[in-house]
């Protein structure tokens, strides 16, 4: 794995994002930009990181809510679903949702203590297992696995956050050996992280025809179970620092091209 999936700035003479083409070819017709926020963590002290940004005293922000939904992928979607359903039945429709927290990092693009954006939110184990290998749930014909967030805001996110940029996986086991490291890593080469949530929240959110993006910070790399590594302390700083950047983040050329 040796591809480099951060996103350069415009014009500073590196290969654009790994997934090439430059953010000016795609440009479409302008979208308003996201003004009211939904943030799902997983846990309190995700959700208190985040909270620690102070978002709401963003201008260029309307609304923001953080809520700890709890961990898992079901735990995600119900709270997501519940929280987007209440505020559209109240006539304050939130206008994205970002399911941000810790993450276990792949190596050697998303380090512990760096922020990894998603370009795709994949359920990296909805599928089933055959004798000749994992099959995932979209070619078994009865589902979707994974979800695009928009992708010049994704991009953008990104770029501004100067965050490892591509698939993050959504499992239901964490990772702990190198054996099922390089079983992800053999189907998804791109990956930057895996975590327990992002699917879950894409689903609600897709559900309620609200874009979504994920956001995480590493407190782990993903690899041989290795306890005395983890820095959630770490994690959670740089998760308050990335979420301090993104309203600035989210103003920058807030234009759909999908
Ligand atoms: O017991 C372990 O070996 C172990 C290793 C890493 C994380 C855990 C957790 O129970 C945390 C789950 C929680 O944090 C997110 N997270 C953080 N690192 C990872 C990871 O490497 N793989 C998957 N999820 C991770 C996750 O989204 C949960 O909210 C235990």
């Amino acid at each position: 794995m040796t591809a480099d999936r951060s996103v350069p700035d415009p014009g500073d003479g590196r290969p654009a994002a790994h997934h090439g083409t430059p953010a000016a070819a795609h440009a479409g017709p302008a979208a308003p930009r996201p003004r009211r926020l939904l943030v799902v963590t997983a846990v309190d002290a995700e959700r208190v990181a985040v909270e620690a940004a102070r978002l709401e005293t963003a201008e260029a922000l309307d609304a923001v809510r953080v809520i700890a939904a709890g961990v898992g992928q079901a735990a995600a979607a119900a709270g997501t679903a519940v929280a987007l359903a209440r505020a559209e039945a109240a006539g304050e429709p939130y206008d994205l949702v970002i399911s941000a927290g810790i993450a276990g990092g792949f190596a050697p693009v998303a380090p512990v203590g760096h922020v990894t954006v998603a370009e795709t939110i994949v359920a990296a184990d909805l599928g089933a297992q055959t004798p000749e290998g994992f099959v995932p749930v979209a070619e078994l014909g009865f589902g979707v696995g994974e979800h695009r967030p928009p992708a010049r805001l994704s991009r953008d996110v990104a770029r501004a956050l100067g965050a490892a940029y591509g698939p993050l996986l959504t499992v239901s086991t964490v990772t702990g050996s190198a054996e099922r490291t390089a079983e992800l890593t053999g189907r998804h080469p791109h990956a930057v992280a895996e975590a327990m949530e992002g699917f879950g929240v894409a689903e609600a959110a897709a559900a309620c025809g609200v874009p979504c993006l994920e956001i995480r910070t590493v407190s782990n790399t993903v690899g041989p179970r290795d306890r005395d590594a983890w820095r959630i302390g770490d994690a959670l700083a740089a998760l308050t620092a990335a979420f301090g950047k993104l309203p600035a983040a989210l103003e920058v050329e807030a234009t759909h091209d999908d």
